[in-house]
């Protein structure tokens, strides 16, 4: 068995027939028994990055409280080891609450955001009891107090800010700018912060921000966090509040292709709670608990896709495409922010690439490509492509386009691999159609 590179889930291997396995099980196995496109998770690789994140950001006695941001991935399996390794969930709609709550979620532990929640989704937060609603803007703060109160209850809220710190990640991905639809500007939050105060049917705790994703650079979590800091010093000294728990969000960037490297999660939290002591101090602050809400970080490398091979064409000096049975309706990253993606042929693993192709999906547009210009062995029609880290983001963005059907997908450990979402069917696809 060898290994295969870092960016395949954590119990991945190489049989002597070439095969990727995961925890042991052949993906070409996999990909014969449960049909492709496939998705399969490792549930070691995920409560591996638990204990990692726990780890790393509860050195030096910090307790920072880790939360799951569900918009990454939604599967009710999923979510119960994600309860059970003791993390939180970050959540963004009613949908995604009723999904935690299907997967018997502890509703404590949920934190409800959106930048336009309605006032049934906030209902639905006040019934099922979650932990934090994050407040987006003054209106909603208001809107949310009175529906507490016509329930009686008093939820504990945050505060989303802008910091106006830029990621230097993607555009489309960067969310702590000032022109941004999220969040309040500091000299909006400035005025809310005490009619929230006086407010009885709410209990501002504290500030949350969440300046994007897949972010390579340290200093803009810094640069956000000294900004955040020293609005909630002022706060406490102008109007007396005393902030309990500081949001910090996610972000943390990933390793999608080989020779990409993003700060280990170990680097991310040394530079993060060293930050947070030193400005604490600096502000003389009593330092409020700290949270963050990692999502790729947590699940994008638990999972891999499987797709077959169909057609291929060469066309002569211009490209090779090799042409799967999936692509954007699964995987839509690519087409949307120009996500790279490394594919390798799961049943030639240990073969060497010689030929230079486009792995394109069957869908009808021309940007369905899932990575140009990559370097595989000559390809077959039947052979397996993987794509590896496909755990974040892939599955919760796809869709039925061109009439197409959701993926399969299966979670491998130890000895065990189950069905835990079901590939859809052609009636799922006419279920809502009314003639
Ligand atoms: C409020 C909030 N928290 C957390 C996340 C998770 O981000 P990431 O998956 O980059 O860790 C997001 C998504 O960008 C988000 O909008
Ligand atoms: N969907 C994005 C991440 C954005 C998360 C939500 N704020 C991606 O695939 O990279």
């Amino acid at each position: 068995m060898k290994q295969p590179s870092k960016i395949f889930p954590i119990s991945s291997s190489i049989s002597d027939e070439g095969h990727l396995t995961i925890s042991g099980y052949d993906t070409v196995t996999l990909a014969a028994e449960y049909g492709t496109p496939l998705y399969v998770f490792s549930e070691e690789d995920i409560r591996g990055r638990c204990r990692e994140f726990a780890t790393e950001f509860h050195r030096n006695g910090h307790h920072t409280r880790i939360v799951f941001a569900g918009k990454a991935l939604l599967n009710i399996a999923i979510l119960k080891i994600i309860a059970e390794a003791g993390l939180g969930l970050d959540t963004v709609s009613g949908g995604e609450l009723e999904i935690a709550s299907a997967a018997e979620f502890p509703m404590e532990k949920v934190y409800l955001h959106g930048n336009n929640k309605s006032d049934s989704e906030l209902e639905l937060a006040l019934e099922k009891g979650v932990g934090r609603i994050v407040i987006d803007n003054p209106g909603e703060m208001f809107r949310l107090n009175r529906l507490a109160e016509d329930r009686g209850a008093k939820p504990k809220i945050l505060f989303r800010i802008r910091p106006g710190i830029d990621p230097h990640t993607h555009a489309k991905i960067s969310t702590g700018n000032i022109d941004s639809k999220f969040g309040f500007s500091l000299n909006e939050a400035m005025v809310s912060v005490p009619q929230a105060m006086a407010l009885k049917n709410v209990e501002i705790v504290g500030f949350h921000y969440h300046i994007g994703s897949q972010i390579f650079e340290i200093q803009p979590f810094l640069d956000a966090m000294t900004t955040t800091l020293e609005f909630i010093s002022e706060m406490q000294k102008v109007h007396g509040f005393v902030t309990q728990e500081l949001d910090a969000g996610g972000g943390f960037a990933v390793q999608y292709l080989s020779d990409q490297k993003p700060p280990d999660i170990g680097v991310y939290a040394e530079a993060i709670l060293g930050h947070f002591d030193n400005e604490c101090g600096r502000l003389k602050i009593v330092p409020p608990g700290l949270t963050i809400e990692p999502g790729r970080g947590l699940i994008a490398r638990a999972a891999v896709a499987l797709y077959t091979v169909g057609v291929i064409k060469e066309i002569p000096e211009i490209r090779n495409y090799v042409c799967v049975d999936g692509g954007m309706a699964d995987n839509i990253r690519p087409s949307l922010y120009g996500a790279a993606y490394e594919p390798y042929l799961a049943n030639r693993m240990n073969e060497t690439p010689d030929k230079v192709y486009t792995v394109a999906g069957r869908y009808c547009e021309s940007g369905d490509i899932l990575a140009t210009d990559i370097e595989l062995p000559a390809v077959k029609s039947g052979d397996v492509i993987v794509v590896p880290v496909c755990g974040a983001y892939c599955l919760p963005m796809a869709s039925n386009y061109n009439g197409s059907l959701k993926p399969a997908v299966v979670m491998v450990h130890k000895g065990q691999a189950r069905l835990i979402r079901r590939r859809e069917v052609m009636a799922d696809l006419l279920r809502c159609d009314i003639n």
